[in-house]
């Protein structure tokens, strides 16, 4: 049983045998990082330890321990916490993102990276300029449902991008919907501490019929497997025929021999690509979206750029993006200012380790508070204020002064061999939505009913495992100028119902 000793990392005072698992249950993220009523961060130091019932379990809330930790020392930290249910019996132990540090990571995550780094996500820009009118289209025609029109379109886009299918309508929603429920299951059993098998793996033992929690995860996996292995060999028949679009599935189909990949595996390299990258940029939308209302002047010095750039008669395209630093700035003030992931997605310590003075047991869960290195205040002084500026230097452009971090200025997107394998194409969604969101629109706050503007919240969210998202709030669209006109080409047969 985990005990706390003077070499570990310090930490709350928890219970005899439970330790500090009182303390976890029911607190989101946000009250995770101001336990007590106190930052976790100003309270204790950059490496903090809890215990959750004999489980250790590190927190990294600091540039440096997490780069010293995850970046430098990245063959003990790339394992991933044990999900019994996210990610063994829901998915089998074939959601990459969830698994250990193993062989079968090393073969699916190349798969992936193979479909999704710079080079190879310069494919989908077509796809997302298409996507970004549409949405666009949708919020000028449908403003009062903008936040699932911002949802729409990020599942298409990943689903277009990943199977070359065409774009997804509001009619096509049973798939969508589909696929968000594998999600959503997924993420929610990715919290540590989510379902008591994961503190008591013993539990596992129990026979299906009275382990509910195992009986229905072991049919969800089989009905999930079926689907995605469905929707592959779609693509394969297609592209048989010559009619596939270029996608991330087709030179995964090219390549599932190289990689040594079984058809199981290739189909779950395809299928989790939804789940990685659906919510989590529409998300961003919705932060993109509530700084806008709150920050009126940020929207206007962006629109000048834009307008300054591409002028009133076409929609801003990926040509543009040099000459949009503002915008280029706007998106890692979104992922920064209210990182969606904002706890990560947690590691384990694959051997014990010394840290600056204090033992990091093996077997121990490694947190990355990517919220609390967000909001460093020796980087972002007035952190808690969303100015892009803050991202580029005296002549306007983008500044080097925040080159580490992945060149960001940001952790969003998390450390080492496990960041954020799709992280290229959620920066392209973002720059084109973003870009043409404020070409065509004016972002407002609501009127209330006794007149007065509705000012919404800057810190209320839902929080659905391990993405955050602000709380659902209300706004108002204006088209801008000229809008109807330069966008007829875009959007011809598109429909909003
Ligand atoms: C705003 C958008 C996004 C954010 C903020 C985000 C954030 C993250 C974070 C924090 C991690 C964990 C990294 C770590 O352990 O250090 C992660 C992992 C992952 N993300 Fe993303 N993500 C985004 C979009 C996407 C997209 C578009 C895709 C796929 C198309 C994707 C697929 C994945 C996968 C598969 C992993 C697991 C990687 C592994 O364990 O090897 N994500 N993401």
């Amino acid at each position: 049983v985990y005990n706390r000793s003077k070499y570990w990392p310090p930490g709350p005072r928890g219970l005899p045998i439970l330790g500090n698992i009182f303390q976890l249950q029911g607190l989101s993220w946000y009250k995770f990082y101001r336990m007590e009523g106190s930052v976790w961060y100003d309270l204790y130091c950059p490496v903090v330890s809890l215990n959750l019932a004999g489980q250790p379990m590190i927190i990294l809330n600091s540039h440096k321990a997490a780069s010293d930790l995850l970046n430098r020392r990245s063959s003990t930290y790339s394992d991933r916490a044990r999900f019994i249910v996210g990610g063994e019996i829901l998915t089998g132990g074939l959601n990459f993102g969830l698994i250990s540090y193993n062989d079968r990571w090393r073969r699916m995550r190349r798969a992936a990276h193979e479909g999704l780094n710079v080079q190879a996500a310069e494919k989908y820009r077509p796809i997302q300029e298409v996507e970004a009118a549409r949405l666009v289209n949708h919020l000028l025609c449908d403003p009062d449902n903008w936040d699932a029109h911002l949802r729409r379109s990020a599942a298409s886009t990943v689903l277009c991008s990943v199977y070359g299918w065409d774009p997804i309508g509001p009619k096509d929603d049973p798939v969508v919907q589909r696929i968000n429920d594998i999600t959503r299951r997924m993420a929610r059993a990715a919290i540590p501490g989510a379902n008591l098998v994961e503190i008591f793996p013993v539990m596992n033992h129990l026979p299906m019929w009275i382990a509910k929690w195992k009986r229905e995860g072991s049919e969800w996996f089989a009905k999930d497997t079926k689907m995605f292995k469905s929707f592959l060999s779609d693509v394969k028949e297609q592209a048989t025929t010559g009619k596939c679009k270029p996608c991330f599935s087709v030179s995964l189909l090219e390549n599932q021999e190289k990689l040594r990949l079984d058809n199981e595996e290739a189909a779950w390299v395809a299928g989790i690509m939804f789940a990685g990258g659906s919510e989590t940029t529409s998300s961003a939308l919705i932060v993109f979206i509530l700084a806008m209302v709150l920050y009126p002047d940020v929207m206007l010095r962006a629109q000048k750029e834009i307008d300054e750039v591409v002028g009133r008669d076409r929609l801003p395209n990926f040509g543009d993006y040099d000459k949009l630093p503002y915008i280029q700035a706007t998106v890692k003030e979104v992922l920064r200012w209210r990182p969606v992931a904002p706890l990560g997605v947690p590691r384990r310590a694959a051997e014990s380790d010394w840290y600056e003075g204090h033992y990091i047991p093996k077997g121990a869960l490694v947190i990355s508070n990517i919220w609390a290195m967000n909001r460093d205040p020796e980087l972002y002084p007035d952190y808690d204020e969303f100015r892009p500026g803050r991202f580029l230097d005296a002549s306007g452009q983008v500044n080097k002064k925040f080159s580490d971090m992945a060149s960001m200025g940001h952790v969003a997107f998390g450390f080492g061999r496990r960041i954020c394998v799709g992280m290229n194409l959620a920066l392209q969604s973002l720059f084109v939505d973003i870009a043409c969101i404020l070409w065509a629109l004016e972002i407002d706050k609501a009127t209330g009913n006794d007149g007065n503007k509705i000012v919404p919240s800057r810190d209320a969210c839902v929080d659905d495992g391990v993405v955050v998202r602000p709380a659902p709030f209300v706004c108002k669209f204006t088209a801008r100028a000229n809008v109807t006109d330069a966008m007829s080409d875009h959007i011809k047969g598109d429909s909003v119902m």
